[in-house]
């Protein structure tokens, strides 16, 4: 849990206990991020469904308007703490939908950006896990970028890293740091969870942090744990196991920078051969 010195920018992954309950959730979730704050994170990041076990049986019980409780603490928290907050993701509840949403604020507690998952996780691997996020979610239709210190923040959640497109698309809108806070689990996390964000990072010269809950074996749905972040090099810059704890990343825009010019695949695509387009 002890951060480095001397950080360009120190990012913080709170790889929290979820529990079956949301009070304790808020608590734990405060002292965690007192704890980064204290130790010089200036973006203190949480993970999906940071307050309701992940699982479609829990979204409407613990699902809240935006604002609601949950955001409003985060708010205060973001303020008391003098940090950009990344408040992981909630159930929200909008009229007669439910979306798996993230919300960040800035220092002083004010709302700075709200993504909605764009991409549902529904998916069947016979014989091993089997989840459906559209029995009870809606999806969101936006993409979410903010500004921290001079670093442009692409965010996602989860599911949305398996697609190379919103990467691309926030590469394209000068992003050159992807967070997406997410929940892989015991199948799916020790194939592709690193995979994919090394994979992202490289194809689009971005540092790229995930954050999970900590494993609970005793849960319905395990989360592989592992929070981790990538440099623009495709290199670990940080890596929690399984437990409960805060691992910290530094981030150097410089790294971005350089690695950029030295191989310049952006000025190197083929826009006569393909294009990834974005329409809102
Ligand atoms: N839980 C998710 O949204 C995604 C996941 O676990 C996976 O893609 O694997």
């Amino acid at each position: 849990m002890t951060a480095p010195q001397g950080s360009n920018l120190l990012l913080a992954l709170v790889q929290m206990a979820v529990k079956q309950n949301k009070p304790a959730n808020l608590s734990r979730c405060a002292e965690l991020v007192g704890i980064a704050a204290q130790s010089g994170a200036k973006i203190v990041a949480l993970p999906e469904c940071f307050n309701c076990p992940y699982g479609t049986k829990y979204f409407s019980e613990y699902a809240e308007a935006v604002p609601g409780e949950t955001t409003e603490f985060l708010s205060s928290l973001a303020k008391k703490n003098q940090v950009w907050l990344v408040g992981g993701s909630i159930p929200e509840r909008d009229g007669n939908k439910l979306y798996n949403t993230s919300t960040v604020y800035s220092p002083t507690g004010q709302l700075i950006a709200k993504h909605r998952k764009i991409h549902l996780f529904d998916i069947n691997i016979p014989g091993s896990i089997s989840f459906k996020e559209s029995e009870t979610l809606s999806a969101g239709a936006a993409f979410t970028t903010f500004d921290v210190m001079g670093w442009k923040v692409g965010l996602g959640i989860c599911y949305d890293i398996r697609f190379a497109e919103l990467a691309q698309v926030y590469a394209k809108l000068g992003c050159n740091l992807l967070l997406y806070p997410g929940a892989f689990n015991m199948t799916t996390g020790p194939a592709h969870w690193e995979l994919l964000q090394r994979a992202r990072a490289v194809d689009n010269q971005v540092y790229v942090a995930s954050i999970s809950p900590a494993r609970d074996v005793n849960a319905d749905y395990i989360a592989y744990g592992h929070s981790l972040c990538v440099d623009p090099w495709g290199c670990l810059v940080a890596e929690a196991d399984e437990d409960e704890t805060i691992v910290y990343a530094e981030l150097d825009a410089n790294e971005v920078k350089s690695i950029r010019q030295n191989i310049p695949i952006s000025k190197q695509k083929r826009p006569d051969l393909y294009q990834v387009q974005y329409k809102k």
